[in-house]
């Protein structure tokens, strides 16, 4: 069982006392849990086990750059949930899930280090190449070595690189916002996956043939493109092949609805799941939303999309 505690600038940990073991620490947003990002909890986890102390992840919530007004950054690649249990996964026995606000944002890297970071009581802390902290960034992987006058070893990750890049969040938003969910799949070392919660539609599905399964996120996710999907999805532990339309519906609503729905038709079920949990791994992209002149024709380019998600889920 991982152990989570809150805390913020206002509130840090009370200090270290002495008899409790010293800690190995993975510092970042670690949004996603990337490849690049399993580098450096890996290491913090390795280092952990040989000292025989506690492996511990501090993380930001909110992203930092959502409170510095990049709107965008509300949406997540994991949201806290998602992202914690990601951690405990990797053998995290303690996150520390530090609160962000405008007052953090102002903190000098030595503020942060001597509030924030000594009470933990730190054997070693681990950062990536390009780790920023501090009020606009100015803490580097160096500044850290320095500020803590050997109060903590830090250890630096090298780019943790795929084709000639270094695997990024920013990276990861990229591929999604162009629909290319490969490219999110393989920084990620995973299917990009929305877990959410089934809820009622128009239930028009069922009349033209193909039931979906609306499903409403659990949490700000970042989403895809908009367009059909072939998809996985897991439910309570079983495994479901389907098609998944990302959109607005174009067909239906004129100029499409207000907020992109997520609708899933999954393959030889007819279970009615209002209210369960759905986990749906986007595996490829098969084509752009589109307005239809028709429900016939819609009806028909849908029989195809099956199709054509189940020769790529063969294959996968
Ligand atoms: C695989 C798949 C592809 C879809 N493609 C489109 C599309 O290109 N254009 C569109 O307007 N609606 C598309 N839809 C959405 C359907 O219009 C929608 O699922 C149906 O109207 C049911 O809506 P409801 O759940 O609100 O009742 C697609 C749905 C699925 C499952
Ligand atoms: N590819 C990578 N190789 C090595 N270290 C990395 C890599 N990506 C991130 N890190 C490190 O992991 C920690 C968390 O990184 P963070 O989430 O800020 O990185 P990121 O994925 O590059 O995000 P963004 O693209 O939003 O800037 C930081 O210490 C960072 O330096």
């Amino acid at each position: 069982m991982m152990l989570v505690y809150r805390l913020s600038y206002q509130e840090p940990m009370p200090p270290f006392d002495a008899l409790q073991p010293r800690k190995v620490m993975a510092i970042g947003d670690f949004d996603g849990v990337h490849l690049g990002h399993r580098e450096v909890i890996r290491r913090a986890v390795a280092d952990a086990e040989s000292l025989r102390a506690p492996a511990a992840v501090m993380t930001f919530d909110p992203h930092p750059r959502e409170v510095l007004g990049i709107a965008k950054y509300a949406y997540s690649l994991t949201p806290l949930e998602r992202k914690l249990e990601l951690l405990e996964q990797l053998g995290v026995d303690i996150a520390y899930v530090v609160s962000f606000d405008e007052q953090l944002m102002r903190v000098t890297p030595e503020q942060f280090i001597e509030r924030v970071l000594l009470p933990l009581g730190l054997d070693t802390a681990i950062v990536g190449f390009d780790f920023t902290f501090g009020h606009r960034g100015l803490g580097t992987p160096d500044s850290l070595a320095q500020l803590s006058k050997g109060a903590f070893a830090v250890e630096v990750i090298r780019p943790f690189e795929i084709e000639g890049s270094k695997v990024s969040s920013t990276a990861i938003r990229e591929a999604l916002e162009r629909g290319d969910v490969a490219e999110a799949h393989k920084l990620l070392g995973r299917p990009y996956a929305v877990r959410g919660t089934v809820v009622h539609g128009d239930a028009r599905g069922r009349t033209i043939g193909f039931p979906t399964a609306n499903i409403e996120p659990e949490g700000l996710y970042v989403l895809p493109a908009n367009g059909v999907y072939a998809i996985r999805a897991e439910l309570d532990g079983e495994r479901y092949d389907g098609v998944m339309n990302v959109g607005v519906k174009p067909t239906f609503a004129s100029g499409g609805v207000p907020v992109p729905t997520l609708e899933a038709h999954l393959f030889e079920f007819n279970r009615d799941i209002y209210g369960a949990v759905l986990e749906v791994q986007l595996i490829s992209r098969l084509r752009s939303e589109r307005k239809f002149g028709s429900v016939q024709e819609l009806v028909e380019q849908i029989r195809r999309d099956a199709e054509e998600a189940k020769a790529h889920l063969l294959s996968f």
